[in-house]
């Protein structure tokens, strides 16, 4: 009996034992676990801490970079500015110049069209018309140059006539404008003047003064020019005009009335 008992304590000691080792073994692999991962968790700090290093070192990087940036673009500014007010003070000496330059050449135009004479005398010859050449028809007037037109008289002798300036069948409505728009700014400048077509039926008055919708006259193109020049001097000009059953209305004036 004894004997039987002493078997079962040793048994159960060796199964203790047993127990015990495996108990040693779990908790030496528990411990270079943890060994390991305080390793890791050391080296994950160190590289945190190059991280943090390296982020610190960018940002103050980015604030020096941008300290430059702002630096330059003051620089930048001041340079502008000052540029900007050199290039106005320019402007207004261009501008003092300019309308200097203005008076003198519109005096001299003035004095040069005085000179001229008050009154020109233009011709203008007109090309055949498609009914004309139908009808096999001749230019009996004939452009000699750019102030001459030639024709033969009754007695069979060559008659030539001069005037200030001829255009030929060839001129287009814009070399005949060209030649009076500066007039355009006479007007403006206080000069009357007053421009009218001479000549039988169907010589091209109508055409020279009006001319076409496509193909405008002195008329719209001096209306154009006269609107042009109004424009560019806003400054000095100001006006006001009603169309009124086709009569203009000055409605500046203090009782406009349709003129
Ligand atoms: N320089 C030109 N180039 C081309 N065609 C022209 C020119 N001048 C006039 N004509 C044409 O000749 C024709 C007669 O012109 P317009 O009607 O202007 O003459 P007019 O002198 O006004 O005549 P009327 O005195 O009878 O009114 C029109 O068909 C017009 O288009």
């Amino acid at each position: 009996m004894l004997e039987a008992v002493i078997r079962q304590n040793s048994d159960n000691t060796d199964i203790q034992k047993h127990a015990l080792q495996k108990i040693q073994d779990e908790l030496r692999t528990c411990n270079s676990e943890l060994h390991a991962t305080e390793e890791n968790k050391k080296k994950l700090l160190n590289e945190k801490m190059i991280l943090e290093e390296r982020i610190s070192r960018l940002e103050k990087k980015k604030v020096d970079e941008i300290r430059t940036l702002e630096k330059d673009l003051e620089q930048e500014r001041k340079m502008t500015k000052h540029r900007i007010s050199e290039l106005e003070k320019q402007l207004a000496e261009y501008k003092v110049l300019y309308k200097e330059e203005t008076v003198l050449r519109k005096r001299n135009f003035n004095t040069i069209e005085d000179m001229k004479g008050k009154i020109r005398v233009y011709c203008r010859l007109r090309p055949l018309t498609p009914k004309e050449r139908t009808h096999k028809e001749n230019d009996v007037v004939t452009c000699v140059d750019e102030f001459t037109v030639q024709h033969v008289g009754r007695d069979g002798m060559i008659k030539k006539h001069f005037y200030d300036r001829v255009f030929d069948g060839s001129a287009t409505q814009k070399d005949v404008f060209n030649d009076t728009r500066y007039l355009v700014q006479s007007t403006i400048d206080g000069y009357n003047v007053w421009i009218f077509a001479y000549g039988q039926t169907v010589s091209g008055k109508t055409f020279t003064i009006y001319g076409s919708k496509n193909d405008p006259g002195l008329t719209p193109l001096a209306t154009s020019e006269l609107f042009q020049i109004l424009e560019k001097d806003r400054d000095k000009f100001n006006f006001s005009l009603k169309l009124y059953q086709n009569n203009w209305v000055d409605l500046l004036l203090p009782n406009p009335k349709p003129q």
